[in-house]
């Protein structure tokens, strides 16, 4: 048996619990025996278990887990931690769901306790290399077994498999050249419906806040959207594949490009930014009409380039390139390297509830699979 607890069921925590107990309920839960031990959000936790002093035991009644928790005991995340850590534990996995980079400086002595993390969570491997390094550090495979796993597949290209092919790629001894991308399914979400190829005429009249809404609808948003329109999403994927690549790089390195309207970018609320956004629909018109003029569509790309200057910004495409003919919400991340000069390309829904909670899942088997 492995015991998972999430810290932060909100959208994406909340559809990797459903995911969680689809699979209690099926065959797979003989091959692999999970159970939920614990739930933990700002506000309140659920822990499973007799008493404070004795090991974490599964929820019961998990499927009304979301009725139980706003009445349960009051959060307290380092009180949580105890509890999971305690002696005669099963192994855990602690999955962190928030956006909260204070959660993500826990993992270092979260993991000196034994627990393994599983992370859709930028912050901990984008923000100060001495946390990265303080990760890696205290976990497997830089220490020895029996020291616990990370995993932070979902914290790039949600559920797509682009870590775990940069890793492979750098473990084989494989030589990274570039690695270019649309990493941000919202901006994909945009720019593939707001500036797509083909006539002017033919092209949907939609405005750019409008195409916006919908995608935070859709949960392709960070909960504030200008943390994807003002390049920071982008820019801390390009950190973590550079990290993942071997290069020390951190976001004040990199060039990135902020398309959030300057007069909106100190606006106190998402929900202020949402209502104002569309006094900028024809900013954004006339970036689009220049583009389609010089037969090019708007995507939003990232690059890390090990050898020169690594970038996030809106770049023009010619209407034929790969790029111009993504799809919905689709990130494309294309590797270029020694064995790769054609690029090795990894391409799909790069952003939502299922395939992050997905990315999240198979981290968890992962975990699973190794200390079983
Ligand atoms: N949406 C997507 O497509 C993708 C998202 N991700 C990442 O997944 C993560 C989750 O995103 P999403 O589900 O949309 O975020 P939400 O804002 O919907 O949920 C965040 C959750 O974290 C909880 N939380 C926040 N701070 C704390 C804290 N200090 N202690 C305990 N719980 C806390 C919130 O609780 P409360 O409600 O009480 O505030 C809420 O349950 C983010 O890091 C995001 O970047 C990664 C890839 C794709
Ligand atoms: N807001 C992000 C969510 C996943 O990381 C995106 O749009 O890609």
């Amino acid at each position: 048996m492995v015991n998972i607890a999430i810290v932060g069921p909100g959208l994406v925590g909340k559809e990797l619990l459903q995911q969680l107990i689809a699979h209690q309920a099926s065959p797979r839960a003989q091959v692999q025996p999970l159970a939920v031990v614990g739930i933990i959000n700002s506000k309140n936790m659920l822990l499973g278990g007799k008493s404070p002093s004795s090991a974490p035991a599964p929820l019961g009644s998990l499927a009304t887990w979301s009725q139980q928790l706003p009445t349960a005991e009051t959060a307290n995340l380092d009180q949580f931690i105890d509890r999971l850590a305690t002696a005669g534990a099963e192994p855990t996995v602690v999955v962190d769901c928030t956006s909260n980079l204070a959660v993500a400086e826990q993992y270092p002595a979260w993991l000196k306790r034994g627990l393994h993390i599983v992370t859709p969570n930028k912050k901990g491997y984008s923000s100060q290399w001495s946390l990265f390094e303080a990760i890696r550090s205290n976990s497997r495979p830089q220490l020895p077994a029996p020291a616990p796993w990370a995993f932070h597949e979902a914290t790039v290209g949600a559920g797509l498999p682009v870590l775990s092919t940069l890793s492979d790629l750098v473990k084989t001894g494989d030589e990274i050249v570039k690695v270019e991308g649309i990493f941000s399914g919202t901006l994909s979400y945009l720019f593939n419906n707001y500036s797509a190829p083909g006539p002017a005429s033919a092209k949907p009249q939609q405005a750019f806040s409008d195409i916006v809404s919908v995608a935070k609808s859709l949960g392709y948003t960070e909960p504030d959207p200008r943390d994807d329109l003002n390049g920071m999403d982008v820019a801390r994927k390009v950190v973590i594949l550079a990290r993942v690549a071997g290069l020390k790089l951190s976001i004040e390195d990199l060039d990135v490009e902020n398309i959030v309207p300057e007069a909106l970018r100190g606006v106190a609320s998402a929900d202020e930014f949402m209502a104002q956004l569309p006094q900028y629909d024809d900013h954004f018109a006339a970036l689009n009409q220049q583009a389609a003029q010089e037969g090019t569509v708007l995507r939003y790309v990232g690059v890390v380039d090990p050898k020169g200057k690594s970038s996030v910004k809106l770049m023009k495409y010619p209407v034929d390139h790969p790029f111009a003919g993504l799809k919905g919400s689709d990130n494309i991340i294309a590797f270029t390297t020694k064995y790769f000069p054609s690029p090795l390309i990894v391409q799909g829904a790069g952003a939502g509830a299922a395939v992050t909670a997905f990315g999240i899942f198979a981290d968890i088997l992962k975990v699973a699979e190794r200390v079983a």
